[in-house]
């Protein structure tokens, strides 16, 4: 696969606004009053990724994801996989985190991973608009885990 490095129709990567005083900084990472209902988050979750190591390639068959990086450094990798996208076989490289907080909405079909580039563990923020495992966790996790397909397109580099 060649991809190509340009815009994915769908994303939306928006920078956090940083409220800072001496106390610290407060910033919002969602409003239903800045986002379409379609995509309004259903739950949320919080994972730290030690330094070197990388979370996916990943894909959802149906669920958006709205990411906010915010804490450490770490490099987004995102790949239009959707034929009947515009935007089919682009990808796009970012560097997120404590220097360039930004939330990062992905559509599903825009697979996604992320790689700790910095020295200090980096938490991550995920408000996806689908239950992991369905209402009460009694459905199959819509999840495709690239990293498990040794022959998979998605390389980081
Ligand atoms: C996502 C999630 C996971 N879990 C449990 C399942 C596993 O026992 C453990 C670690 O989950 P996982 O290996 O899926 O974590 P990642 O590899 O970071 O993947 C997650 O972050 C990447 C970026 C993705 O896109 C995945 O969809 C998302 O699952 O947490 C839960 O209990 N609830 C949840 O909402």
């Amino acid at each position: 696969m060649n991809w190509k490095e340009g815009p994915i129709e769908g994303v939306v990567i928006r920078p956090l606004k940083r409220y800072e005083d001496a106390r610290g900084w407060l910033a919002e990472f969602f409003r239903q009053d800045e986002l379409d209902p379609s995509v309004y988050p259903v739950m949320g979750y919080v994972s730290l990724t030690h330094p070197g190591i990388t979370r996916g390639p990943h894909e959802h068959r149906e669920q958006t994801d709205l990411f906010v990086f915010f804490h450490g450094h770490l490099r987004l990798y995102l790949w239009d996989a959707r034929p009947d996208s515009p935007t089919y076989s682009h990808r796009q490289v970012l560097d997120v985190g404590e220097a360039h907080p930004v939330t990062a909405l992905v559509p599903p079909g825009v697979v996604h991973a992320y790689r700790n580039v910095g020295h200090t563990p980096a938490l991550l923020i995920n408000c996806p608009n689908r239950l992991y495992a369905g209402w009460g966790r009694r459905e199959p996790v819509d999840e495709i885990r690239h990293e498990n397909r040794p022959d998979h397109p998605f390389h980081m580099d």
